[in-house]
């Protein structure tokens, strides 16, 4: 029944303005209308289609993605679009590439790392496509301690050259993404060496590849490091190694605003702390925090539809079953999915304002909230990606058996989405990051340095002022422990974030309500998978944690009316969402049913195969028949 809507029953039942509710999703409300705009513009046209994604051999799946990226910048010339829609753009064509990491990592890593004159060099051709940068510091044998980096970049006088070498196996650089066939230059991390002295990891300009027939330049060994997990999924994406062979570049490519190495030989640091040569890891780390919220808001979106459009038992005299999305198990594992995808999109926002703050701050020479910003940009990405990746398995196994198949979308996006736990750091290594936070916060409690931001609340936290273990080696070995209180301060900061956003006026009838139950389902969500944690520290008593489960459950009864609608704020496409559970309209089952006839081994009906493989088994003749 083409054009019905099956999900209008639940549309109805909605207690909420959706409008003024995908205004708050968006931000604002032009952040709304471009977004709108843009996905529209995506999803209608024909160049950007994906729904064969997961049917295509690397080779044809990569070509694919060469052509979507350069059809992408097609229309954003063509359409003059601004930098803000270009990149609503590039998150609506839904495919990793090398343009991510493009845009992304190296254009942030030159506005952060390099001089005015650096970035008036690099960044109008970088802008303009016209140089395809990737950020190339990982190796084969050091990802999260940067500092053990091998690569050198040892400085040459007599030519006022630097001379990058990988000296080892293990320096290959290995895993950047676009490096593999695309990059036509890399900001490459090395060890500096002046003067035989070695003075730190630092950031290189190096060309790659040739700008007029792609082939590497001289000295370079590059190529794609091999298959990733799931099919399609991140495989578009060319993961890339490289090694380099006494690769001679000028001296001015040496990323130069923290350090500077001048023709004589001499090593200069400026005043600004050399914690910002991982400037660029902070401002990706505060975008896949944002990314988290997408991801999330888009598996929650496919299995509350769908747990809409699906019955299974319960049916009374002959009437309909029930809809799986009444029985409280359901409610009780994809609710807290729904809050925490608002959650998340709300941290995310603030986030944003602090990195914005930060950055300020450095431009003025002021770095005294540097350490905050890292702490919170290290330990949200770690919290957000962890429960988000966690999420969307839980929405495939919500969905039963049909979230299995890739045509729901969840075994995709699971696929792309899981390395975030892993790149831009690895979760438990930024949590650790986080805990010496902590600690050094804790162990300046008692002097004239009051916390102050994001923990100031340890003031009021008196009994750590008496803390004292008598463990030998302290941090090291209490470093799971500590772990779990890094994440227990970044949760206190999501709740904290979601509830600042509430004291805020927000327009839109039921806008807000809708809000606080989503906000109180997070909080006490959080309270009843921990109880055992607040219990046992006596925070709260066992008839706390009993009237927390009895809140819970008549949260999610107001929530279930509106669960449809609270979906539909996203706003998000059909052809965003790439999912056929998930559609708008709710016809889930003609849609299946259609696109199983179009998998590739349908094309006929007797497999290719028979003639070798299955007779001969069936006729008894295997024995004889040559394999
Ligand atoms: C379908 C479409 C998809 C679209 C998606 C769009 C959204 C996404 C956007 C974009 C695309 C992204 C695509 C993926 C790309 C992936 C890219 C990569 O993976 S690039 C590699 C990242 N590599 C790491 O992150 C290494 C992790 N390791 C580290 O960061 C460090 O080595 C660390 C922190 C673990 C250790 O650093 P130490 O060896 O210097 O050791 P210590 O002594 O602990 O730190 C020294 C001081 O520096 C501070 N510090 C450390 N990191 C800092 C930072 N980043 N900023 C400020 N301070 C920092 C510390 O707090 C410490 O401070 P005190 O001495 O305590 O005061
Ligand atoms: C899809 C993808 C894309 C990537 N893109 C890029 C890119 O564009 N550019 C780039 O430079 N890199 C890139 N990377 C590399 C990525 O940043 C690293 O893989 C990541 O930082 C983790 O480092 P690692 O691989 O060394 O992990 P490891 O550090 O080897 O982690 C292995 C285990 O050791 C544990 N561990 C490590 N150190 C400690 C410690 N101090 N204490 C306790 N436990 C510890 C970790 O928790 C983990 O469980 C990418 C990776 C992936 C998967």
């Amino acid at each position: 029944m083409e054009g019905v809507d099956h999900l209008a029953h639940e549309r109805n039942k909605s207690e909420f303005d959706v409008d003024a509710m995908k205004i708050v999703w968006a931000g604002s409300p032009h952040a709304f209308v471009v977004s709108d705009r843009i996905s529209k513009l995506v999803a209608s046209d024909p160049g950007f289609r994906k729904d064969n994604r997961s049917t295509l051999s690397r080779k044809e799946l990569f070509k694919n993605t060469l052509r979507k990226a350069a059809y992408a910048w097609k229309t954003i010339i063509d359409l003059h679009l601004s930098e803000e829609e270009a990149a609503k753009l590039r998150f609506y064509v839904d495919e990793p590439a090398f343009t991510d990491v493009h845009w992304g990592m190296f254009i942030p890593a030159i506005k952060g790392q390099g001089t005015e004159e650096q970035q008036q060099k690099w960044l109008p051709l970088a802008y303009k496509m016209q140089i395809i940068g990737c950020y190339a510091q990982t190796e084969l044998g050091h990802g999260s301690n940067v500092q053990g980096l091998e690569t050198t970049a040892t400085f040459d006088p007599q030519t006022d050259e630097f001379i990058i070498h990988s000296p080892t196996l293990t320096s290959s650089k290995w895993w950047p993404g676009g490096l593999g066939k695309v990059a036509t230059h890399a900001i490459a991390y090395a060890l500096l060496i002046v003067g035989g002295r070695e003075q730190g990891v630092h950031g290189f300009i190096v060309q790659l590849r040739s700008l007029e027939d792609h082939s590497p330049l001289p000295g370079m060994t590059v190529g794609d490091i091999g298959m990733k997990f799931g099919n399609g999924a991140y495989n578009a994406m060319d993961n890339g190694v490289l090694r380099f062979d006494h690769v001679r570049i000028p001296r001015n490519q040496m990323l130069m605003r923290v350090s500077q190495v001048t023709c004589e030989g001499k090593y200069k640091q400026s005043d600004v702390p050399r914690q910002l040569v991982y400037g660029a890891m902070l401002y990706v780390r505060q975008t896949i925090v944002a990314d988290a919220s997408c991801a999330l808001s888009r598996a929650v979106c496919i299995a509350t539809r769908y747990s809409a459009v699906r019955r299974q038992f319960g049916s009374q005299n002959g009437g309909p079953e029930t809809q799986v999305i009444d029985y409280k198990t359901q409610q009780s594992r994809l609710f807290p999915l729904l809050a925490s995808a608002y959650a998340f999109r709300f941290v995310g926002e603030w986030l944003k304002w602090l990195y914005a703050d930060v950055t300020q701050r450095l431009q003025a020479n002021d770095f005294s909230t540097l350490p905050e910003a890292h702490a919170c940009t290290a330990g949200l990405k770690s919290l957000t990606t962890t429960a988000t990746a966690d999420g969307i398995e839980e929405c495939r196994k919500l969905c039963g058996g049909h979230g299995y198949l890739c045509s729901s979308g969840l075994p995709e996006l699971f696929a792309v989405y899981v390395p975030a736990c892993t790149y831009e750091g690895e979760n438990t290594v930024l949590l650790l990051q986080v805990a010496r936070f902590l600690m050094k916060t804790v162990s300046q409690l008692g002097s004239s340095k009051k916390p102050v931001g994001t923990i100031a609340y340890m003031t009021r936290v008196e009994h750590l002022m008496q803390c004292r273990c008598g463990v030998q080696r302290g941090f090291a070995e209490l470093s799971a422990d500590l772990v779990e209180a890094a994440v227990a301060h970044c949760q206190l900061l999501v709740v904290s974030k979601f509830i600042e956003k509430l004291q805020q006026e927000i327009p839109g009838k039921g806008v807000k309500q809708q809000l606080e139950v989503l906000c109180n389902i997070y909080a006490l969500f959080l309270l009843h998978k921990h109880q055992g944690d607040f219990l046992s520290t006596g925070c709260i008593t066992p008839k706390h944690a009993a009237l927390a489960n009895d809140e819970l459950r008549s949260l999610y009864s107001q929530v279930r009316p509106n669960a449809i609608a609270l979906v539909d704020a996203f706003n998000y496409t059909d052809h965003y969402l790439g999912s056929i559970l998930g559609c708008y309209d709710g016809n889930v089952y003609p849609k299946l049913y259609e696109a199983a006839w179009k998998d590739p081994l349908n094309e006929s009906v007797v497999p290719d195969g028979y003639h070798q493989y299955i007779r001969p088994l069936l006729k008894q003749e295997i024995r004889t028949a040559r394999l």
